[in-house]
């Protein structure tokens, strides 16, 4: 597609269409996550989508209410897609003796099943090497030389998505630097793949995790996103600078404000 070509319209069927994947593979990846792994009937079939798109699946909460969330493929080749899951189980923390709505379902979902999902357009739009922000309410394409990301827990998905997209590309040239927070580093989620992705565009691409709690070995950041933490390794904002974020609720909160001061355009901050 070409930039001048593209019109939300267009892809109106692409976005509302829903359709049934099967269930394959289920892989732990840590104490909460699993990698999924989803299958088309068609072994051709692809998701097709630009970055950063997500997907919504279908499903239902333990009262048999439905519930629909979105997510973030990480890997998808002919005929079936992997998104890294975030299981929120019930009785786990104090203050969500019911755990998560659609996660608790997932979890228990026998292999083999079928389930319901739809492509959806998210709120950043990236094709050759230009962005379109807010899609559904604008229509300009614009040309970023630095993305900045603040990403917590499973948050890292759109992010990873967005990275590979421009890393892959040859002719893009758009720096980047993510602080990825989380609680430990058994939480960390593509760790390995961001960290080849760093050594293969060292001029380009830079991550930073950081931890809230650590032993003896840890050799990154540690403690939550802060205005120190962002001076240290994020370059210095211009009008060309974006900020991406993507994290729970009341970290977005406050990541948001963080952007703010440190000095990124308003409009050119994005939450995931
Ligand atoms: C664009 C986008 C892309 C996303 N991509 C992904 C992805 O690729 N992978 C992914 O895992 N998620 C992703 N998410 C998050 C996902 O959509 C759901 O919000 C998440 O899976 C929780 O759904 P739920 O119905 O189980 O929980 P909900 O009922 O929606 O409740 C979730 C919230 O409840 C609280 N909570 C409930 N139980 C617990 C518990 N046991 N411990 C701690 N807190 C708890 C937390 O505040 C949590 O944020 C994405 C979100 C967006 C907006």
């Amino acid at each position: 597609m070409d930039q001048k070509d593209f019109k939300i319209e267009t892809l109106s069927e692409q976005f509302t269409k829903k359709f049934q994947v099967t269930l394959t593979l289920r892989e732990p990846i840590n104490h909460d996550s699993y990698l999924f792994r989803f299958d088309f009937k068609n072994p051709k079939e692809r998701l097709g989508m630009q970055a950063i798109q997500h997907i919504k699946i279908s499903g239902f909460n333990m009262k048999g209410d439905a519930v629909e969330r979105a997510y973030t493929h990480v890997f998808e080749q002919d005929g079936y897609f992997q998104i890294p899951i975030k299981i929120y189980r019930p009785n786990v923390h104090p203050q969500f003796p019911n755990g998560g709505e659609l996660t608790p379902w997932l979890e228990k979902l026998n292999l083999n099943s079928e389930l319901t999902i739809k492509r959806c357009l998210g709120k950043l739009f990236y094709h050759n090497n230009q962005f379109i922000v807010r899609p559904k309410l604008n229509n300009t394409w614009s040309q970023f030389d630095t993305v900045l990301f603040i990403c917590g827990g499973s948050g890292i998905t759109p992010a990873y998505q967005l990275i590979q997209s421009i890393c892959n590309n040859p002719n893009d040239n758009t720096k980047m630097v993510i602080l990825y927070a989380n609680k430990t580093e058994q939480d960390i989620w593509l760790q390995k793949e961001l960290n080849q992705f760093q050594s293969k565009h060292k001029d380009q691409f830079t991550v930073h995790f950081t931890v809230d709690k650590f032993d003896e070995n840890w050799k990154g950041l540690k403690g939550h996103v802060n205005f120190e933490m962002m001076a240290s390794t994020f370059p210095k904002p211009t009008e060309t600078t974006l900020g991406v974020l993507c994290g729970p609720k009341t970290m977005n909160k406050l990541v948001i404000q963080l952007y703010e001061q440190f000095g990124v355009k308003k409009d050119n901050i994005v939450k995931f």
